[in-house]
């Protein structure tokens, strides 16, 4: 999965790489009330401030890029503040999960034998990976987990017979436990209330829990729309067990005096049209997004996108690199929701963006990640992607194996994904590590080891990606020259030499723009 939103937090101009252009003005979005530590932790950070603008060891002059975090904001007129109403509206939504303090029994069906048997993955990462996911909500926490074996992971039950009585008895001896999180994908509704009612409390599947944590942690327009559509199967289902009630109040023969439509098909339309709403808002963003993509590729901007399993480090990286206090690490899954630009610079001192992106789960609902797609159009649009894994985990490799499956899914250019950076985060971790993957790169984001190392090769990397290279040109002060490039290519460094009336000019320039000054001014 995931995604990047292209703003650059207001503030200093672009001068040096965009040539005195103002830069992208960005207002951050607001924050909504939330349960849940995400929340806790969404400050509003630095709005439009400038911390970060010098990265890197070797820090550029004051005109430096800026970062951006959050929405894009262009020009508004009357239009878009009646289709943010509209938004706003579709944005309402009930909550999910149940507020407060929650002790939960992770129940973990483990299909051992058939076609259901996960791949490459073992129950013990599966039920680590559920627990995280539920530490990730303010004031829950796993008091009992049960790893249940089942040979029917399809049956609306999920369990036999034998082992469903045997687990509700356990369950039932459990007075502390408050609610259950069942680790399947989706649950139907009717399945959910039959074992409610078996087990006295209530019973959340991955998708819910995933859903509310992709809630809290999203901050903008785009994100909180993507996630009302992922959530739109939840209210369809909720819908069809509304009708199946048996006392009929579910309406289906209840008419609306003279519309001609049952309440049901009443509720079905209005879902229908909240959806195609969502499309369309979604798609408004998009075109947004694309234009502002357009811009900073006229501003030549080299694009970093920043990708991998969720926790693996991207933001501590991407905060380690730009020094952009507006990139906020935390130790929960799906911290990042919102793609984010945060500019920086390589040792050649070319300012480039790092696209923050959301992190892969290797068991996300599907529903989820399709509805997150189009956020990832972006990085396919980048000039490189870094792949930050984190090798302190004991299933390093497995989760290496879903972002690769992940990422090929998004239809990337070849070359962009063949030629992605793999870097090895929380080296701190591991005495003595070194990477066995030929040009892999080790690092710790925390302590800032192997940075350099990691921005020398990324200096080569957008080099060879974007078509450019450094390059020392002599040219003579009377002639145009010295104004033709700092025109067409990005003067870095100018040494005079008065007494030969020349200058040595480090620049760094495109191939093509290299090929017409060669044209221009044969040597
Ligand atoms: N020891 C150690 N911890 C690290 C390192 N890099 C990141 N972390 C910790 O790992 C946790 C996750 O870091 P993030 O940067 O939020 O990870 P992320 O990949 O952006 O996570 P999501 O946005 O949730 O996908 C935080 O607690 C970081 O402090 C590292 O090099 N060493
Ligand atoms: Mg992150």
């Amino acid at each position: 999965m995931w995604a990047l939103r292209a703003a650059v937090r207001q503030g200093a101009a672009l001068s040096r790489v965009v040539r005195g252009r103002p830069a992208l003005r960005v207002a951050p979005p607001p924050l909504r009330p939330c349960p849940g530590r995400a929340l806790a932790a969404l400050s509003p950070g630095d709005p439009g401030g400038l911390q970060g603008r010098r990265g890197g060891s070797r820090g550029p002059p004051a005109d430096g890029p800026s970062s951006e975090a959050g929405a894009a904001k262009e020009e508004e007129g009357p239009e878009d503040a009646e289709n943010e109403d509209e938004e706003e509206e579709l944005l309402r939504s009930e909550p999910l999960l149940p507020a407060g303090a929650q002790r939960v029994c992770l129940v973990h069906p483990e299909v051992k034998w058939g076609p259901g048997k996960p791949q490459l993955t073992k129950a013990e990462w599966q039920v680590a990976e559920a627990r995280a996911l539920v530490h990730t909500l303010d004031h829950w926490s796993v008091v009992e987990t049960m790893v249940v074996p089942t040979k029917t992971p399809d049956r609306k039950l999920i369990f036999g017979k034998g082992t469903l009585e045997h687990l509700t008895e356990k369950i039932r001896g459990l007075p502390e436990v408050t609610a259950v999180f069942l680790n399947v994908e989706r649950m139907s509704v009717s399945t959910k209330k039959e074992l409610e009612a078996a087990w006295g409390v209530q019973v959340f599947d991955r998708f819910t829990v995933v859903l509310h944590i992709f809630r809290c942690n999203a901050r903008t327009k785009e994100a909180r729309l993507q996630v009302a559509l992922a959530e739109l199967p939840l209210l369809r289902s909720n819908l069809k067990s509304v009708v199946a009630r048996p006392d009929g109040r579910g309406g289906t023969s209840r008419y609306i005096m003279g519309s001609g439509e049952s309440f049901m098909q009443v509720r079905q339309r209005l879902l229908k049209e909240k959806e195609m709403k969502i499309r369309q808002a979604l798609e408004r963003l998009r075109r947004k997004r694309q234009l502002l993509g357009q811009q900073r590729q006229r501003r030549e901007f080299p694009v970093v996108s920043v990708v991998g399993y969720t926790n693996s480090g991207k933001t501590t990286l991407i905060k380690a690199l730009t020094g952009d206090a507006a990139a906020q690490p935390r130790d929960q899954l799906f911290a990042t929701l919102d793609v984010t630009a945060h500019a920086g610079w390589l040792p050649c001192r070319m300012a480039v963006l790092y696209m923050d992106t959301i992190g892969f789960l290797s068991q996300l609902p599907h529903g989820l990640i399709e509805s997150f797609s189009a956020t990832l159009e972006d990085v396919a649009r980048s000039d490189v992607i870094v792949h930050v894994r984190d090798v302190s985990h004991p299933e390093s490799e497995l989760q290496k194996a879903s972002v690769l499956s992940a990422l090929r899914g998004l239809h990337l250019p070849a070359p962009l994904l063949d030629s992605a950076l793999e870097v090895h985060n929380k080296v701190d971790l591991v005495p003595g590590y070194s990477p066995s993957e030929p040009g892999a790169l080790a690092v710790s984001a925390h302590l800032g080891l192997g940075l350099e190392q990691l921005k020398a090769a990324l200096e080569d990397a957008v080099l060879r990606a974007t078509g450019r290279r450094v390059l020392t040109l002599r040219v003579r002060l009377a002639g145009p020259q010295l104004s033709w490039l700092h025109q067409e290519a990005t003067v870095q460094d100018v040494q005079v030499v008065p007494e030969a009336g020349v200058a040595d000019v480090t620049a760094i320039i495109s191939n093509s723009a290299y090929g017409r000054f060669r044209k221009l001014f044969p040597e």
